[in-house]
Order: C-alpha cells, then structure tokens, then sequence
C-alpha cells in the first residue's frame, strides 16, 4: 500500500467502565497510547476487559455502560466520528454468502470510496493482490457451514480487504487470528505488519500468539482486572516481568507465561489476585506509564469518509441485494414453484365453476383462498431475512457507508418482482382453470388486486421483521395479526353486522380490501345473455359489498402498502440506531 496516510496517534487517559445497573468496575484507570506505525497487540486474559477497552477506542457497544476518561485522536476528542476515519475488522465476519469476493469489493469499493470505476478496479485490484486473495476473487463467499465457500483465513483477510478499501490511517481488529492455523495466523499478522509499516496506526486484540507473532508488535498492552498491567514493547515485557520477579523460563513462549501470570487459577484466587496486583503497582510506578502524557501529538485528523449519497448508494445495495436474491436459488424457486403448485391444486380444486347458487359460493371461495395463499406463504417469507442481515447492515452503516433510507429502498426493490411476479402467476394460473369471467379489463384488474394484497403481506411482514429482534417473535405476532385481518374479510361474516366497536377495523385489513376487489370485479360483468346486476347485489349483498367500491379497494389497499412500508423503515431506522 503506497497511499499517503496521514498519521495518527490514538491516546486514552484514566477510562473508567462500570456496568449502569450494578455499577460492576470492567475497567479501572486505564491509560495508554497508539503512534503512526505502530502494531499495538491488546493482550490478557479471559475476561481482563480487552473488547471493553477496544468498544471504548471505537465509541462502539456501549450500552449499559458508564465510561468515564478520554481518547483523543491527534489530540482531539472526536466520539463517535472515530468510525469514519478508521476500519475495523471484526471476528465475527459478515459477507453477503452469495457474492464473490471480487463483487463484494467492488461493491463496497462504491461505498467506501469517492472515485471512479477505473480507480475502484485498480483500488480493488491491488487490494486482492496485497492480500493474497486474487485466487479466490472470483469464489462465492458462502456461509461457514450452510453454503461452501473461501476459507476461514480468506473470509478473515477479506474483512481486512474491505476496511482497506477506504485507505484508513487507523484500523483495529478484534482477534483476527483466532481460528485460523499457525500459518494462516502468521500470514494475518503479516499483513497487519506491512499495513503499520506504511504508516497506518493499527491496534488489534490478540489471543495467543506464537513467540515468533509476538515480536512482530511494536507495543503489547496486557490487560488484567480490568486495568494496565503493562504496556511496551515485547522485549521491554521480558525484561519488565523479569525485574518484577517473574523471569520468563527459557522452554516458555513468553505471551503465553506472562498471560499465566496475570490470570486468576482455579483454587488460588487470593494468590493470583495478590500476584496481579503487585505487576500492576510494578507497572504504574515503572518509566513506562511516562511515556503516555509526553507523547500526546496535536495534529490534524484526516478526513471523514464521505457518504457517497443516496443515489449512488442505493444503486450500489441495489445491485448487492439483487445479486443476492437472484443467487438464492431456493428462496426464488420455492416461492415460484409453490404459487405455481397452488394455482394449479386452486384451479383443480374448483375446476370450471357453473353459474348457479354452488358455482357462485365456491368461486367466492376460490378467490378468498387466492387471497389467503398471497399473505400467508409471502409474509412469513419476508419475516426471514432481517435477523441475518441486520448485523452486516447496522456494521455497515456505523462506518458510514450508507443511509439507512438508502439500504431500505434497495432492499424493498430487489424483492419487489419476486414478490408480485409469483402471485401474478398463481392467480394467472388459476383464473381459466376456475372459470372466472376473463375480459381483459378484470383479467387486469384481478392481477392488480393479487399485486397489491401480496405486496400488503410483503410490506407487514417486513415491518415486524424491522421491528422485532429474532423472527420467532416476529412470527409469534403475525399469526394472530393475520388471523384477525382474514376474520376481517368478509368471509367469515357479512361486514356490516360486525359490531359497532368493531367494525372499523375492517378498513385495516388487505383481506376485506382484497376479497371485496375480485368479487366485484368478478360478478360486474358476467359473460352470460341471463346475466343481470340484479344477481350481482344479490351475490354482494352476502358480504355488504359496494358493485362500485373497486376504486376504493385499489386505495386501502395502496394506502396499507405505503403505510407498512414507512412504518417498517421507521422501525429499522431506530433499531439500527440504538445497535451500535
Ligand atoms: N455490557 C456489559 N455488561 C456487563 N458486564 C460486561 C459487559 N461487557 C463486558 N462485561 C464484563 O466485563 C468483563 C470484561 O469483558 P471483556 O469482553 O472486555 O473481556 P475480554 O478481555 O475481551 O475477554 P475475552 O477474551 O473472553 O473476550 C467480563 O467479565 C465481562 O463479563
């Protein structure tokens, strides 16, 4: 990496944590500082408050916690805005499974950068060269243990890849090697080696390194009780552990022996305790906690990235969503071959209805069941996706890389023609089958309906996918939400007789909306000489149906549509907001 970066140091003077609820101490006075080229390793044990010191840097995943203390970027306080002027790599990495490598890039290469295309192949390019994963670029991603893809050592320098694209002075890395092989590991510290060595300030958490990985840092902070127990470079740790009374045995990797020094062991609580504290007071009195407050630099903070704005934003999380529901060939062979399935078993089932007294019930029947297959199979489909991909998409939009508007509209996008196309279909199928009346003009009008009520169940059953943390509680209140609204059809009871206080409440269901809109389309217009509007306010008045409501069915059924749709990127807005 040839980029000029501009240098940064990240100091953190006396940061406090305690939980707000118990007041429960996570960190206790920790001090410490991050300079231009520097590796810094955040080690210690289980527990010693490494991701709570990392969560602090970053101004991440701070709820319930009270944190007192400073971290200034060149000198400068900056909170939250520290994202967008570094990367993280996290553990936990989260790719779309059904991009390759290269797509993803070049996708979060529009993100990221504010550059032409050519900039962003060659950005991208060199990228996938400096990581070693030009082998791989044109693999999918995958999912480990659902669908087959890059290797865990690839997938963890892909997130590298990505945080890269941006060209930050500063990254930190949440173990990155954990998981991987001795050789895998060395070639992630490597890269993370070279990164420094170009100037960039990097501070990663690390569990376990090898004493070859070990002297590839710059700086160690070893973390224990919540507090600073040392902080310098490894071979300044031999010597300070040394002369506090814990030389390190020849036969020992020293992270590993200095880690087992500052640990709590089973049955020897107390010891271990009076052990610790002792490196500490050693630690704090030593020349090494001088060096914090001396070296604290005043110089300018690089710039922020830059959203890239809603329209090219949203094309980019157009293409990525697109790309993934046209490669999830199971969702979109499964919803098409089941409406198809049910427009065939629906057609089957009231084949070639007569019109008499019985051919007029089950053809009512017949339409209230398309109305029913619309919601039901589509909004529990929907309610699926939100719980995988709200983790990728609340990451993504604390780097700064998007509005949440912007990811909203895409995604409703991407799954629009799957969800009308399908139910089109089903009711394309079924509609000679039954034998319903099929000028033109209701052949139209009965698909705009299918449309409409299939985009009411997609849009409701995104809204409780926004609003609720897990699918299992979104479901739990769409069943009996969806319950109530097909008890409000019409079907189940002529609407007018509903009581008084109940009544209203048909105006919110797509099913009263819907049901009404085909059988009046269905029964307007008959293509029979004994065929007469009388029959028809007959067959209406069953439901306390209007011959001309057609109009005002189209309208609470658009209405339920655009209310849904807002009230569910209303929800995401605030969940994504709270999640960091
Ligand atoms: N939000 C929180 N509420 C309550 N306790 C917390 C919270 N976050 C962390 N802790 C506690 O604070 C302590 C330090 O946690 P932290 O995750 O920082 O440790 P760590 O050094 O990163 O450990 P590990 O290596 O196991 O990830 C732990 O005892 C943990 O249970």
């Amino acid at each position: 990496m040839t980029d000029v970066v501009t240098p940064i140091t990240v100091t953190w003077e006396n940061i406090e944590v305690k939980t707000r609820k118990k007041g429960k101490s996570l960190l206790n006075e920790v001090s410490g500082l991050a300079k231009p080229g520097e590796l810094v390793a955040l080690m210690g044990a289980s527990g010693a408050g490494k991701t709570t010191l990392l969560n602090v840097l970053m101004d991440r995943n701070m709820k319930g916690l009270d944190k007192k203390g400073t971290v200034r970027v060149n000198g400068k306080e900056i909170g939250q805005k520290i994202s967008l002027i570094s990367g993280f790599a996290q553990q936990q990495e989260i790719f779309v499974p059904t991009l390759t490598v290269d797509e993803y890039l070049m996708i979060q290469a529009k993100l990221r950068m504010q550059a032409n295309k050519a900039t962003r192949r060659e950005r991208v390019d060199e990228i996938l060269e400096l990581l070693g994963l030009e082998k791989c670029r044109n693999s999918k991603i995958g999912n480990p243990g659902l669908v087959k893809g890059i290797s865990g050592g690839e997938a963890r320098r892909l997130t590298f890849a990505c945080e890269l694209l941006s060209n930050p002075s500063l990254l930190f890395a949440d173990e990155p090697t954990s998981g991987l092989d001795s050789f895998m590991a060395a070639s992630v510290v490597q890269i993370m080696r070279n990164l420094a060595n170009s100037g960039r300030t990097l501070i990663t958490i690390i569990h376990q390194p090898t004493a070859d990985l070990y002297f590839q840092f710059d700086k160690i902070i070893f973390l224990s009780l919540g507090q600073t127990a040392f902080m310098g470079t490894p071979e300044e740790s031999i010597k300070f552990f040394t002369d506090c009374g814990h030389p390190i045995p020849q036969s020992f990797n020293p992270p590993e022996w200095i880690q087992s020094k500052l640990s709590i062991t089973p049955n020897e609580e107390a010891e271990s305790r009076e052990r610790i504290e002792k490196i500490i007071e050693c630690y704090e009195n030593s020349d090494f906690t001088k060096e914090i407050s001396a070296d604290i630099v005043h110089t300018k903070i690089p710039p922020y990235i830059q959203n890239p704005g809603f329209f090219t934003e949203t094309r980019a999380l157009l293409k990525r969503a697109f790309i993934d529901v046209v490669r999830s060939p199971a969702q979109m062979r499964t919803k098409l071959i089941q409406k198809v399935i049910m427009g065939l078993f629906i057609g089957s089932l009231y084949w070639q209805q007569p019109l008499d007294r019985r051919g007029v019930q089950n053809t009512n029947s017949a339409l209230y069941f398309l109305i029913a297959e619309l919601t039901f199979s589509t909004m529990f489909g929907i309610m699926t996706f939100m719980e995988h991909e709200l983790p990728l998409i609340s990451r993504e939009y604390h780097d700064g890389l998007f509005y949440v508007l912007s990811y909203y509209v895409s995604r409703c996008l991407s799954y629009l023609p799957l969800f009308t196309v399908d139910g089109a279909l089903m009711v394309l199928i079924s509609y000679w089958m039954i034998g319903l009346n099929s000028t033109w003009q209701q052949v139209l009008k009965s698909i705009l309906i299918a449309v409409l009520v299939e985009q009411s169940a997609t849009s409701c059953g995104l809204f409780l996918a926004c609003l609720f943390e897990t699918t299992s509680v979104a479901i739990a209140f769409a069943v009996p939400a969806s319950g109530l609204f097909a008890l409000l059809s019409g079907l189940y009871g002529n609407t007018n007789n509903f009581p008084v206080y109940i009544q209203w409440m048909q105006w919110t269901s797509w099913f009263r909306y819907g049901f009404e809109g085909l059988v009046v389309n269905q029964w307007s217009e008959i293509d029979d000489p004994k065929w007469s509007t009388v029959y028809r306010d007959i067959i209406l008045d069953q439901f306390s149906f209007k011959p001309d409501n057609y109009r005002l069915d189209v309208i609470g059924l658009a209405s339920i549509v655009a209310f849904f749709y807002v009230a569910g990127y209303v929800a995401l807005l605030v969940r994504i907001r709270i999640s960091r």
